[in-house]
């Protein structure tokens, strides 16, 4: 297939590294500099270092002649600039189908990627969202990987996820769209809390109770927004939360941890220096679970220290101190 990725950063980088192998990438940035230094080094030194691309790949700016040719786009951009970029598209009567494979909830309008695509993309695009376990530089590196992807159409879900699967990377079809966004989404915001418990040296204990009651609440937003039960305990849901609460790789886990160190946000994420999501989701979701009744004490408890700068001790207290709670069904 011809596929364009749109999104230079460190996942639409990997992506591209790894489907270059199947398939023709064409991989657009928005920048002519980070266009110039890829070109020059054949490499992403930016977003992905260390990991060559592969000559195959042309790298763009140029969208309206990039989209020509093409069969399938894949959106590797973080959801701030979702919007802008399917705007584009769009103003170039693009009616291509499209995977989604950014995890977060819009600021302002607390929408998941799909509901983007519905406000300002052709109303009969095939599209599909990709998510689950998959640090860039290991899926860049060709090391196994298994991840989901979810469509409302059933065919374009199994028949790109065909296009797609290779014995080092599984995709599995689904039909559950909410479910995987919101399980995506959500998981940026546990990895948040469990990196200031590992950032406070909380233990190995500490964190699997985040995980699991973080799974739990991920759930019971997820179900009262139409998702399904079980997608939450695949892939996209446990699978993701378990990578991205415990793994190093983590740029939301990171988030956590510096903010354990008493480093303050603006800092945090100007040394990280790549999206993190999990910062903006968390104030989505605080807003949704207050309005709709959901209780959700681990993303509470990370938006007071994001954004009421609760210190994370107090914060922390607030949390261990609710009354207990019965572990069956809610
Ligand atoms: N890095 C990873 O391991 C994974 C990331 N994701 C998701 O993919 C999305 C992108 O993440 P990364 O590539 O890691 O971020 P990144 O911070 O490495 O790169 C973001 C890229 O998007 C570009 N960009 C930002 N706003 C834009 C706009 N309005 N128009 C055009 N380009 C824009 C930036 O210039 C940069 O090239 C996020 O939603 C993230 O949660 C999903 C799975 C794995
Ligand atoms: O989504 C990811 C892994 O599946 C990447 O997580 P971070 O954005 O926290 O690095």
């Amino acid at each position: 297939m011809n596929i364009l990725v749109l999104g230079a950063g460190a996942w639409g980088t990997a992506l591209s590294i790894h489907l270059a192998a199947r398939h023709q990438i064409t991989l657009w940035t928005r920048s002519q500099t980070h266009l110039d230094e890829m070109s020059l080094r054949h490499m992403n030194q930016r977003y992905l270092p260390g990991y060559d691309l592969p000559e195959s790949i042309r790298v763009t700016t140029q969208l309206d002649s990039a989209i020509k040719q093409i069969e399938l786009i894949l959106i590797t951009v973080p959801v701030s600039g979702l919007r802008d970029v399917l705007k584009q598209l769009t103003a170039l009567n693009c009616v291509l189908p499209l995977i989604l494979a950014c995890k977060g909830l819009e600021a302002i309008s607390a929408k998941l990627p799909h509901q983007i695509v519905s406000d300002v993309y052709s109303p009969t695009a095939l599209y599909g969202v990709l998510s689950g376990p998959s640090f860039a530089q290991e899926i860049a590196q060709g090391l196994p990987a298994a991840l989901t992807l979810a469509s409302h159409d059933q065919h374009f879900a199994t028949m790109i996820a065909g296009k797609i699967h290779t014995t080092y990377l599984r995709i599995y079809a689904s039909s559950d769209v909410i479910g995987v966004e919101i399980a995506g989404a959500l998981k940026n915001v546990i990895a948040i809390a469990a990196g200031i418990a590992d950032g406070m040296a909380f233990g190995n204990n500490a964190r699997a109770a985040l995980i699991t009651r973080g799974l739990a609440e991920i759930t019971r937003l997820g179900v009262a927004l139409g998702g399904c039960q079980e997608t939450f305990m695949g892939l996209a849901g446990v699978g993701d939360l378990i990578l991205t609460c415990t793994g190093d790789l983590s740029r939301n886990r990171r988030v956590g941890i510096l903010l354990s160190s008493g480093l303050h946000l603006p800092e945090i994420l100007s040394q990280i220096g790549h999206v993190t999501e999990g910062v903006y989701t968390a104030s989505e979701a605080h807003t949704f679970a207050g309005r709709h009744g959901i209780d959700m004490p681990v993303t509470e408890t990370v938006y007071r220290i994001l954004y009421e700068k609760t210190p994370v001790q107090d914060a922390i207290q607030a949390m261990l101190q609710r009354e207990p709670k019965s572990e069956i069904c809610q």
